[in-house]
């Protein structure tokens, strides 16, 4: 079995770390995403991950209590780092070989994010789990996502989420919205599809690298991505 990519950018939602708790990180939800994550490594394909925080802090919920944005966002990304963090240990005790490097500089902690090294890493068989999103407050991390996978020479971004693709609007408020199976860049931002935010998309387009949304709560979802077959939503240039 050959794998139809060789250099992956990982996209997990703080959110789905959460399984089925209110927030925080949920331990055998955690275990079942690095058993997804090493059913690829053992394919021998090389893995860029992002994390989110949205299970721990989000930004623009921060602003609704009147604080400011920005201040906000560093929080957000400061939640990034944890998850990372749990992520990197989860998948020691799997047995998998995980590096977290950080957008921002916490160096009692974690690695400072420096693209040689961390393209080095992914070239020895490590997973590389990119933490803090881009270092920027009004981003998101599906847009450091964008910009790692850019930087790392990615050959796809693969994007999990709670929805297993992208529909004609959003599934968990229109029953009758119907996913595409792929869907080109244009169409996407045309449409205004709220499954990825512009800039992630914009940044992909303009570096024709390609996304796949899929579902982190279907199993085998992410190998069969890997293996090259129809699964989620392709968004393609
Ligand atoms: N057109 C659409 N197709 C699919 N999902 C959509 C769409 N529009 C909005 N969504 C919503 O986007 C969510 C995923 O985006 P987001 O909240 O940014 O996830 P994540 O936390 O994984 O980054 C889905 O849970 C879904 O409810
Ligand atoms: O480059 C970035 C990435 C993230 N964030 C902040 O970190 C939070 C958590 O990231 P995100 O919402 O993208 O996580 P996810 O939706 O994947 O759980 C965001 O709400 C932002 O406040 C940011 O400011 N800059």
């Amino acid at each position: 079995m050959t794998a139809a990519y060789g250099r992956i950018l990982l996209k997990l939602s703080g959110e789905a770390l959460m399984g089925d708790d209110a927030y925080g990180i949920n331990p055998a939800m955690l275990a079942s995403i690095v058993a997804e994550v090493k059913s690829v490594a053992d394919l021998g394909v090389e893995i860029g991950v992002v994390i989110g925080g949205g299970n721990i802090f989000r930004g623009v919920a921060g602003t609704a209590t009147g604080m400011d944005r920005a201040t906000a966002d560093y929080m957000g990304m400061l939640a990034t780092v944890m998850n990372a963090m749990a992520l990197s240990d989860a998948m020691r005790q799997a047995g998998l070989n995980g590096r977290v490097q950080s957008a921002l500089n916490i160096e009692q902690v974690v690695e400072p994010y420096i693209r040689g090294k961390a393209i080095r890493y992914l070239e020895e068989g490590k997973i590389v789990i990119f933490a803090a999103g881009t270092g920027n407050p009004f981003f998101t991390t599906d847009t450091a996502a964008a910009l790692r996978g850019s930087e790392i020479g990615a050959e796809i971004v693969l994007k999990a989420t709670k929805v297993d693709g992208i529909y004609t609007a959003d599934p968990k408020q229109d029953p009758l919205a119907t996913r595409f199976a792929r869907i080109s860049f244009d169409e996407a931002i045309g449409r205004d599809l709220k499954v990825l935010d512009s800039t992630a998309f914009a940044l992909c387009r303009d570096q024709k690298l390609p996304i796949n949304v899929f579902s982190i709560f279907k199993p085998g979802a992410l190998k069969r991505i890997v293996m090259g077959e129809d699964e989620g939503t392709l968004v393609h240039v």
